[in-house]
């Protein structure tokens, strides 16, 4: 397990000032990365950027892209990586900070190649919130935010994409021991109690924790 801190580089490939930390978090439509991301933020200093909200705003914000945005995230679409990772350094920039909870993406192959590929940052390591599907959809049935893709047409295109594009981004950190699998299927509290002994203590960092936990990472932790 090394340091994420030697592979960040800049747009000439020399080391950049600074060296963020990434958590990615991912996880089926509804398994609760939003509402355990905002616990994380409680408790840790991080700052929690969903893709999924960014995209929203810029739609809001009546962006030329805004349209086709929109149009993606009803039909359960990827977002082309260029735009998502445009926003992500936008606000990765704008926040001041060097610590980030990413979460809702990368969402399939060409997200992750080439968010690694422009900002040089690979993630700390992954949280993956593991959830059947039928869980799932009662969830987001009931989340009741107003979203357009909360319903159950979209819902079932959102699965099929996640089984299909985003569970091998999964299986590739896996691969590098760098997933730790979170039965999501229980009580907002006993999935956050999971999570604070990933991030350790309020003081702990995050990087000692993700040596810690390697031996695992193979395992559903409970
Ligand atoms: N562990 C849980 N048990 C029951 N409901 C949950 C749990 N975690 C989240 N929820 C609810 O499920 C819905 C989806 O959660 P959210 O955090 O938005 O998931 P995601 O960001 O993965 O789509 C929300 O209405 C949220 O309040
Ligand atoms: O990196 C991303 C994140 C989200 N989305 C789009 O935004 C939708 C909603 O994503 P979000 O993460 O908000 O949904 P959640 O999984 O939290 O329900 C997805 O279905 C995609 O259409 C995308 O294209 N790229
Ligand atoms: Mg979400």
């Amino acid at each position: 397990m090394g340091s994420v801190e030697a592979t960040n580089k800049d747009a000439n490939g020399s080391p950049a000032e600074k060296n963020p930390t990434v958590v990615f978090v991912l996880g089926g439509p509804g398994s609760g990365k939003g509402t355990q991301c905002a616990n994380i933020v409680d408790n840790f200093k991080f700052t929690h950027l969903s893709a999924g909200d960014l995209l929203r705003a810029e739609i809001k914000s009546g962006s030329e892209n805004g349209t086709m945005i929109q149009n993606m995230i009803k039909e359960g679409k990827i977002v082309p990586s260029e735009v998502t990772i445009k926003l992500l350094q936008k606000a990765m920039k704008e926040s001041g900070n060097d610590k980030f909870l990413i979460d809702g993406f990368p969402r399939n192959e060409e997200n992750r190649a080439a968010f690694e590929k422009v900002t040089g940052i690979e993630p700390a390591f992954v949280l993956y919130f593991d959830c059947p599907e039928e869980e799932m959809e009662r969830r987001l049935l009931s989340r009741n935010q107003g979203r357009e893709d909360d319903n159950i047409e979209t819902i079932r295109k959102r699965f099929k994409v996640f089984l299909e594009s985003s569970l091998p981004v999964i299986n590739y950190y896996d691969a590098k021991g760098k997933v730790r699998k979170i039965n999501a299927a229980r009580s907002v509290e006993e999935v956050f109690e999971t999570v604070k002994g990933i991030f350790g203590s309020k003081n702990e960092k995050v990087i000692s924790v993700s040596i810690a936990c390697s031996v695992v990472s193979h395992f559903v932790i409970t």
